[in-house]
C-alpha cells in the first residue's frame, strides 16, 4: 500500500472513532446539556447589555459618546448594582459551568449507565438554571445557596466516579 493510501485509511478509522463517539447516547446527552447551559451562560452577557442600556451604566468612555461629550457622558461612566449582580451570576456561571465541562466530559467517557449519566446531567442543568433565577429576581436565601449546592454537589459525584473507573496515579 502506498503511504497516501495507509493514511486515508487511518483517517477513515479515526472518522469511524468519532461517529462512535457521537452515535454514544451519553455522549449525545453530554453534548446536549453542555450547550444548553453553555447557552444559558451566554445568556448572561445579553442580559449585562439590556441592564447596562436601560440602567446608563458603563465602564469604557467610548461606551457613553452617544450620550453627549464630556462632563454630560461622564455621569454615565459608573456601576450599577443590576448590573453587577448580574456580572456576579455570570461569573459565578464561569466558577461552576467550566469545571463542568471537562470533569463531565471525563465522566461521559468513562462509561456510566445512561440513566445515572442523565440525572446528573438535568440536575446540573437544572440547579444553574435556578441559581440564575435565584440571583437575578432576586429569591431569598437559601434559594440561590441552594441552588449553588446541588450544582457543586453533581459534579463532585461526576468527579468521584472518574476517579473510581480511571484512578492512575
Ligand atoms: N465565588 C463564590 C464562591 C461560593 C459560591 O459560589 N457561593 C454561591 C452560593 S452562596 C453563590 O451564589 N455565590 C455568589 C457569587 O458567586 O456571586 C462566592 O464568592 O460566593
Amino acid at each position: 500500500m502506498t503511504e497516501a493510501l495507509v493514511r486515508s485509511s487511518l483517517r477513515s478509522r479515526e472518522m469511524a472513532k468519532l461517529t462512535q463517539l457521537i452515535d454514544n447516547e451519553v455522549f449525545r446527552a453530554y453534548a446536549t446539556y453542555t450547550t444548553i447551559v453553555l447557552l444559558k451562560m451566554m445568556l448572561m452577557s445579553l442580559i449585562t447589555a439590556y441592564f447596562r442600556i436601560t440602567r446608563k451604566a458603563f465602564v469604557n468612555p467610548e461606551d457613553t459618546a452617544s450620550f453627549g461629550k464630556g462632563e454630560s457622558a461622564k455621569k454615565y461612566l459608573r456601576t450599577d448594582p443590576d448590573v453587577e449582580r448580574v456580572r456576579r451570576g455570570h461569573l459565578n456561571d464561569l466558577e461552576n459551568i467550566v469545571p463542568f465541562l471537562g470533569i463531565g466530559l471525563l465522566y461521559a467517557l468513562s462509561g456510566p449507565e445512561l440513566s445515572t449519566a442523565l440525572v446528573h446531567f438535568r440536575i446540573f442543568a437544572g440547579a444553574r438554571i435556578v441559581h440564575t433565577f435565584a440571583y437575578l429576581i432576586p429569591l431569598p436565601q437559601p434559594g440561590r445557596g441552594l441552588s449553588w449546592a446541588v450544582g457543586y454537589a453533581v459534579t463532585i459525584s461526576m468527579a468521584y466516579k472518574v476517579l473510581k473507573t480511571a484512578l492512575y496515579l
